[in-house]
């Protein structure tokens, strides 16, 4: 008999329903099946919309392009993980005046696998303006998504940050923010017990955090769904302006596992597109769809984040990796502010300088604080399908973006001299590469508005198949569907009119979760989108 302190810990991802995964990477031959429902994508609208649907009785395929990485597989090795679980390796990029940096999780749970777990419920200012401006209406009001944003708080385990993992880098800031009395506190996250590991990138090794691969994924499976791992779509089938199903093959991150099966799936009532702000756009346009908006309005919350060197250890590897946030400026200019821990191997890709200098300061690691915005930028780009199979996304930052941008750096070098900081590194270019004073702050201050001067990052997307009533200026309808083809929905946040300037994973599955009850109900009924 074994001693129950080696028993093994059993994950969600451990123990699912024999036959329920399909692995693209072992399939021998092609693949042909029939379900009510097709989902392309399993991450935070994919998760969601297939445990409605088959939670409402449908039969539900979820085709997920990514690999199931398994919690037990998850490891400290950056690099392991960016390979494995996100898409091109991270090397995907926003074109523009500058290149942007664009990071997207390609796994069974999409980028909830690899993010920081934050949950905002959408804010009403948001919802007012959608019904307003874009003629939504009462479709999305916080009345209609409230009941969905509530069992997705109790499902998800939403809570704030206990004490004990908020760590310093996170400790410090919320003690300074609100010395200046910044609205602050501690994040709300998806979590059931985080240890501090400060690993969510790599995807949590304790599966704490609650991302799809570990939640609704696994509870889609258990009550019938089936999942297509490591297959792609690459086309929805339309027949007589109706969704009949999908097209795809098998895939691998590893050239030589790749098998190249053909994956046709059949919908008997419709096929829910979930594949993210830049997928669901280009399989649209690549199965034909015409929209005048589909491809434009593409939005982003360009993020970016100061270094701050201090005397005493800061210790960013313990800690919740997101843990402390202030939305004080969110609408009066346009920010919001975060901590951010990093590992060594990102740091030392943003410090100053090179050679021993370079190594001197990684040598500082323990006593690095970042602290980083979320812009809530103006800017509107365009998504199209590019040749290989990939997305071509462009977008330039407005001069208001960049305004806003450096108001918020100038803010959090205050914030990072208020904790004690000695040194901030900005990583701005045309600005000192090391400030030491509170008087250095004004170089930030006048600093350059050329987005290529600043090193920012895109994780939040929004638009560019916008929902609104009238074609001309939408792509898809209050319904969910796209104009003009009926069965054929979209539930991710290409949908979205506008981005939100807070954390957008919860507006995603709530809105995906109403989206999927509204498709399951006219399905029950018998009534076609
Ligand atoms: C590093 C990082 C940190 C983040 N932190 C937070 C946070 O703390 N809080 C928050 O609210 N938001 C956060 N976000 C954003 C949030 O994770 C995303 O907004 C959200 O996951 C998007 O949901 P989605 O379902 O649209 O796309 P995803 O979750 O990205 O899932 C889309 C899935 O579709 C699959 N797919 C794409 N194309 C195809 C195809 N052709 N065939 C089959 N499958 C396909 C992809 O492989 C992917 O798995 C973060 C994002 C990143 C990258």
């Amino acid at each position: 008999m074994s001693s129950p302190s080696l028993d093994p810990i059993r994950f969600p991802d451990d123990d699912l329903p024999e036959g329920a995964v399909v692995d693209g990477e072992r399939l021998t031959r092609d693949v042909k099946d029939v379900f009510d429902f097709i989902v392309v994508g399993s991450g935070a609208a994919g998760a969601v919309a297939a445990h409605t649907l088959v939670s409402a009785g449908h039969s539900v395929a979820i085709v997920e392009e990514g690999p199931w990485v398994k919690t037990r597989e998850f490891g400290e090795d950056v690099h392991g993980a960016l390979r494995r679980m996100l898409r091109d390796s991270a090397m995907q990029a926003i074109e523009g005046r500058s290149f942007l940096p664009l990071l997207q999780g390609r796994c069974v749970g999409g980028s909830t696998v690899i993010n920081s777990a934050i949950a905002w419920r959408t804010p009403e200012d948001v919802l007012d303006d959608w019904a307003a401006r874009f003629g939504l209406g009462k479709t999305l009001t916080m009345r209609e998504l409230e009941p969905h944003f509530a069992t997705l708080e109790r499902d998800l385990h939403v809570q704030a940050v206990e004490l004990d993992v908020l760590g310093n880098n996170n400790g410090l800031f919320l003690q300074h923010a609100r010395t200046r009395n910044y609205q602050a506190g501690r994040m709300h996250r998806y979590d059931n017990g985080c240890r501090g590991s400060a690993r969510c990138f790599n995807g949590c090794p304790t599966a704490a955090k609650r991302g799809m691969s570990v939640t609704y994924v696994p509870a889609a499976l258990k009550r019938g769904a089936r999942i297509f791992t490591s297959c792609r779509v690459d086309e929805v089938l339309c027949r007589f302006g109706r969704a009949v199903g999908i097209q795809g093959r098998s895939t691998s991150s590893d050239p030589w596992r790749a098998t190249n099966r053909r994956i046709t799936l059949t919908a008997r009532k419709g096929v829910v597109l979930a594949a993210s702000t830049v997928q669901t756009p280009v399989i649209l346009q690549r199965s034909g769809v015409r929209a005048m908006a589909l491809g434009e309005h593409f939005q982003i919350h360009p993020g970016l984040g100061l270094a701050g060197r201090f005397d005493t250890p800061i210790r960013m590897e313990f800690g919740a990796t997101q843990g402390a946030e202030s939305i004080h400026f969110r609408r009066s200019h346009r920010f919001k502010l975060e901590t951010i821990a990093l590992p060594p191997e990102l740091v030392a890709a943003r410090l100053p300088g090179a050679g021993a200098e370079l190594t001197n300061r990684l040598a500082d690691y323990g006593n690095i604080a970042i602290w980083a915005a979320q812009v809530r930028s103006q800017a509107q780009g365009t998504v199209r399908p590019a040749w290989g199979g990939g997305a071509r996304v462009r977008l330039t930052l407005t001069d208001a973006d960049m305004v806003a941008t450096r108001t918020a750096c100038t803010t959090i070098a205050e914030l990072l001299f208020d904790a004690g900081a000695r040194e901030i590194w900005p990583g701005i270019h045309g600005v000192p590469s090391v400030l030491t004073s509170r008087a250095d702050i004004k170089l930030i201050a006048e600093g350059p508005l050329d987005p290529r001067a600043y090193s920012f990052i895109a994780t939040h997307l929004f638009g560019a198949a916008r929902m609104g009533p009238d074609p001309r200026s939408s792509a898809v309808g209050l319904n969910f569907a796209v104009h003009g083809t009926e069965r054929l929905y979209v539930v991710d946040s290409s949908l979205f009119p506008t981005n939100l300037g807070v954390n957008p994973q919860h507006s995603i599955m709530a809105i995906a979760r109403l989206a999927a009850s509204r498709i399951a109900e006219r399905a029950s009924a018998g009534m076609a989108a």
